[in-house]
């Protein structure tokens, strides 16, 4: 599997916020996007996501179109936002998740263990701290088998241990062929990953 962008261009309200962006990802490799406040990072991984038009050049997967065709059906997309309900609990976001998404991986329980939030799965998500929130929606990537995971400052509100246990299951999804685009200010601890700089 190999993720493709060619001369690849994004807008927000009409206004250009990127143009002319190109990498080529194969299986097991991360690619990090670095850049100011407003570079157009999160754009970047919203048009990728299928979140936002391609609005120039093109976006492709090769190598998986049985499973995935498309992009946006072969992602993850972990965003600023938690995306989970706050009335519902946590668990019950996450098997929502795994149902939505489809592809199951681990259960919403082993899924809590695994980002060391085992016990808490009955609590409504609504009542967790804002690290507890993060590591929750990091329990999302694991429910449903997505070969792509687009993360949006992934580690932003996570303590030390935390951010070391998220960099160990980056370095697992990789090693399983998976691919990582992450935009962040913070190393995320993947040796070897490609970088991509934008400006503005
Ligand atoms: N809905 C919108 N309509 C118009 N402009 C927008 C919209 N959302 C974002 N923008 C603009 O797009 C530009 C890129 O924003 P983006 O969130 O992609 O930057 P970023 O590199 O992720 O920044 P940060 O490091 O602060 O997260 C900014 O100038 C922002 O004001």
């Amino acid at each position: 599997m190999r993720l493709i962008a060619e001369n690849l261009g994004g807008e927000r309200g009409g206004e250009t916020i990127f143009s002319g962006i190109g990498f080529a990802l194969e299986k097991g490799q991360a690619l990090i996007v670095t850049g100011p406040n407003g570079a157009g990072k999160s754009t970047l991984l919203r048009v990728v996501a299928g979140l936002l038009p391609v609005a120039a050049g093109r976006l492709l997967l090769e190598g998986g179109a049985e499973d995935f065709p498309s992009v946006a059906s072969a992602c993850h997309y972990l965003g600023h936002q938690n995306a989970m309900k706050t009335a519902l609990s946590v668990a019950e976001n996450l098997r929502f998740w795994r149902d939505f998404l489809g592809a199951d991986f681990l259960s919403a329980e082993e899924a809590l263990e695994t980002v060391g939030l085992d016990g808490i799965g009955h609590l409504p998500f609504g009542y967790l701290s804002a690290g507890q929130r993060r590591r929750a929606a990091i329990a999302k990537l694991l429910v449903s088998r997505r070969p792509l995971w687009l993360l949006d400052e992934p580690t932003a509100g996570l303590d030390k241990a935390s951010e070391e246990r998220f960099a160990v299951l980056m370095r697992k999804h990789l090693e399983d062929g998976g691919i990582v685009v992450a935009a962040t200010h913070l190393a995320l601890g993947l040796g070897g990953a490609k970088e991509l700089r934008m400006t503005g």
